[in-house]
């Protein structure tokens, strides 16, 4: 009798135990062996399991895409990155996997990393994607940026405002900071009529940041879990969210401060919003659009999307600014080409600030946003599209549909065949070219991406860049602070391009301007 229950209770311990084991065998010889994607090379350990690469994530401080850039250098142009994805480096395939052609879907892990699935970044479906993006495609038309200019001119002169402060009292300042403050302000107003205020805010609200930061990291994380992971943690009580994720709080003050500009616009009718507002915004279009389906103006979804937008327009414009103002302070002679350049539409220092088609005129101006594009892209992460119903032909190779394929914006932008000195800021190698090279620079020049999944504000973007740094460039005169090239350098992938561990990013003192 005893022996009976020995014998069961050895059964109740080690049955799960073996099924588990056997279900792991069987999946590594799955992936190793059967899998579709097993033909194609790389690291077998890659091939077994995304631990792989979350061990390049959270041990090697996110610098995966380096480890990417050795494989391919030892297994060649297509390369298998973890058991679900193939990463292609190969220029010439950036425009077949970014295409309008044929149906892309998202990868749903990287979809759901930022639990936002109601948003344009977490759509996976092709359709359902293409819908959402005609609804808000309309409010970054060049005619629509041209016409919000003076929200852009407004909140840089708040961010001037304020960098006076601190060349009065001679206090160093943290760009990326400040710059995060002026593009969340920018996107908080063309979204919601409401500026966050954030550069009001002291020190450049950099203890928000940092939080801001952590919520980013912990929906990275959540890249390495399945797509029920984050909605589960984030629905769970709050000891539970601590526990599992400490970092999600972060995360969720980010959506909550959309929460309230959201709620603010469903309450308030048309007529009303628009006279205290003075002019049309992303969102309360939305939300009264007769063409959209009641699902696609619900609550959760629209402050997803809003969430999403203030993210993306925040962090990478954010960045790309932080990088360009470094490159300048960084070539002084560039910087006095610029200056030179820039007085032919702003003679002194006070005069009244140019029009964005004024700017956009100036070819070094023009020059030196397309080096900072190039060199520093905002979104360091790799493109993930999934071709649906379809296989995918790559050479020789033939991918089956709904494979997860990936390329870098980075490593097109660092090819010395295509960018020769490709890590020097040269504004020149965008000047005087004739129509066939200036043709073939702008293929290769991806920092939004292309096709049916390109950034949806790259008119917005690109406005921020020409007038927020003609704007600090006349107005100052900024002395790097202990900061060099290892502060700014594409090192680490934590979606947006952010700085090393230890970086205290770009610093720097304003001074009175000698324009
Ligand atoms: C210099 C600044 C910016 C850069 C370099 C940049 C870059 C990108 C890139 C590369 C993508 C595609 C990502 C992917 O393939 O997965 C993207 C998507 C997106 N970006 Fe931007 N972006 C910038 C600024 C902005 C701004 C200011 C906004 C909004 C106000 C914005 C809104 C979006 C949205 C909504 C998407 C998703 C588009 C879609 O899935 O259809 N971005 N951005």
């Amino acid at each position: 009798m005893l022996g009976v229950i020995q014998y069961s209770l050895l059964t109740i311990f080690w049955a799960p135990l073996v099924g588990v084991g056997l279900y792991g065998a069987g999946l590594a010889i799955y992936r190793l062996f059967l899998s579709p994607l097993a033909k194609f090379p790389g690291p077998k350990l890659a091939a077994l399991t995304r631990k792989y690469e979350s061990y390049y994530e959270a041990v090697q401080n996110y610098e995966y895409l380096w480890k990417i850039k050795a494989m391919h250098e030892k297994y060649g142009p297509i390369i298998r990155i973890n058991p679900h994805e193939l990463h292609i480096d190969d220029n010439d395939f950036f425009d077949k996997l970014n295409s309008f052609q044929g149906k892309w879907e998202k990868d749903p892990y990287t979809a759901h990393q930022f639990a936002n699935p109601g948003s344009l970044v977490g759509t996976i479906d092709h359709d359902l994607h293409r819908k959402r993006r005609a609804a808000v495609l309309p409010f970054f038309s060049k005619q629509k940026i041209y016409a919000l200019e003076p929200v852009i001119q407004s909140t840089i002169d708040r961010l001037c405002d304020k960098m006076q402060f601190y060349q009065k009292t001679g206090q160093s300042l943290n760009l990326r900071n400040a710059f995060k403050c002026f593009a969340a302000d920018v996107v908080a107003e063309y979204c919601f009529a409401e500026s966050g205020g954030l550069i009001d805010k002291p020190d450049f609200a950099a203890e928000n940041w940092v939080q801001h930061q952590q919520g980013l990291k912990s929906g990275l994380r959540a890249r390495y879990f399945p797509q029920w992971y984050m909605p589960v943690v984030r629905g769970a009580p709050a000891w539970i969210r601590q526990t599992v994720d400490p970092a999600a709080k972060h995360f969720e003050i980010w959506h909550r401060d959309v929460e309230g500009p959201v709620g603010r616009m469903e309450t308030r009718k048309n007529d009303e919003f628009y006279e205290k507002a003075g002019h049309r915004t992303i969102f309360h279009e939305l939300i009264n659009s007769p063409h959209l389906p009641p699902a696609e103006k619900e609550t959760i979804r629209v402050i997803q999307e809003a969430g999403a937008m203030v993210g993306a327009g925040g962090e990478s414009t954010s960045q790309v600014l932080t990088a360009f103002m470094y490159c300048l302070l960084a070539n002084p002679q560039a910087m006095s080409k610029l200056r030179e350049e820039l007085r032919s539409v702003v003679p002194t220092a006070d005069s009244p600030a140019p029009s964005l088609r004024q700017l956009e005129a100036l070819p070094y101006l023009t020059g030196c946003v397309k080096e900072a594009l190039r060199l520093r892209t905002g979104k360091i992460a790799r493109h993930q599209r999934v071709p649906a119903g379809r296989s995918l032909y790559y050479k020789d190779w033939e991918i089956p549909a709904g494979t997860i394929v990936s390329m870098t914006p980075i490593f097109v932008h660092i090819d010395p065949e295509i960018f020769p000195n490709p890590h020097t800021f040269m504004p020149e190698r965008w000047l005087n070219l004739n129509e066939a090279e200036r043709q073939r620079l702008e293929h290769y020049f991806v920092p939004y991406s292309k096709g049916a999944r390109q950034c949806a504000a790259i008119t917005l973007a690109n406005s921020e860049l020409y007038m927020c740094i003609a704007a600090i460039v006349v107005r100052f005169d900024l002395e790097l602070f202990e900061t060099d090239e290892w502060d700014t350098e594409m090192a680490i992938d934590s979606h947006h391009h952010s700085p090393r561990l230890g970086s205290k990013g770009v610093q720097v003192f304003a001074k009175k301007s000698t324009f």
